[in-house]
């Protein structure tokens, strides 16, 4: 049976005036995870915020009791040198650091801040990095980039350089409220025919309506911005979410 569903707002359409009560307030109605999207204006054509503020909304949400519980931090870190920024985000209070594959293939970050290597960043030394500072890790791929690229990283018998979650962008990463691409889902499948216990989480143009699809192919952690904090009921959305994905378990 695939994991249990999990249901991330993505604070990135939330006032961001109100960030702290934005959080708690959709741990209130029913999130599981908050997703907390950081982009540096190089990776992606937007920029957010960086770990001072992540410091200062974490105080807002219960941290969670063990790996994937509820009130993770759900890092997706869309910026060009992930290596360089995993200790901050540590510190920060984040649980799950999620870094892009094409940014650690091409990024040549160090790990320290004065950034001086030149060496690349491979994601097994990376996903290592980050399991030794006591976090989750999750690799993303952006829609551009075939799944195939991930079977060496899950293969791999080195348990501490295997990925807790794959994350598939079902929207170009940069900003939310954009379309959802259904044809990111075969990348699913793939990998849930693969992974029955992995965690798969899409993002992008999640709703109601392109739920069922995303649920059918395998995904169980559902990140959703506009279609949460967009809405009258936010805490009735986070609940169809997590119907359409429950009601699969078993089935796949
Ligand atoms: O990573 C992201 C954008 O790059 C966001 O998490 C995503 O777009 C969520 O927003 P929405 O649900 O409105 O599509
Ligand atoms: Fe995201």
């Amino acid at each position: 049976m695939s994991p249990p569903a999990v249901i991330a707002p993505s604070i990135l359409s939330a006032d961001f005036a109100e960030l702290g009560k934005a959080c708690s307030d959709t741990m209130n109605q029913g999130a599981d995870w908050l997703h907390v999207d950081i982009m540096d204006g190089h990776f992606v054509p937007n920029m957010t915020f960086g770990a001072p503020v992540v410091t200062k909304i974490r105080s807002h949400v219960d941290r969670p009791t063990g790996a994937y519980g509820r009130g993770t931090f759900d890092c997706h870190m869309m910026i060009a040198e992930p290596k360089r920024w995993v200790r901050d985000f540590q510190k920060a209070g984040c649980d799950l650091y999620c870094f892009h594959y094409e940014a650690a293939v091409s990024s040549t970050a160090a790990d320290t801040p004065a950034g001086t290597s030149t060496a690349k960043t491979s994601p097994k030394e990376l996903i290592s990095f980050i399991h030794g500072l006591g976090m989750q890790a999750g690799i993303a791929i952006k829609p551009k980039t075939p799944v195939d690229v991930l079977w060496d990283i899950l293969e791999n018998p080195v348990k501490e350089e295997v990925p807790d979650m794959v994350l598939v962008m079902t929207v170009e990463p940069g900003f939310g409220g954009q379309s959802f691409m259904a044809s990111e889902l075969p990348k699913v499948t793939a990998l849930r025919e693969r992974y029955p216990d992995l965690h798969i989480e899409v993002d992008g143009g999640l709703s109601e309506k392109t739920i069922d699809q995303a649920a059918d192919a395998g995904a169980n952690v559902i990140v959703a911005g506009s279609a949460v904090f967009g809405a009258t009921d936010p805490g009735e959305v986070i609940g169809k979410l997590r119907d359409a994905v429950e009601s699969r378990r078993g089935k796949l």
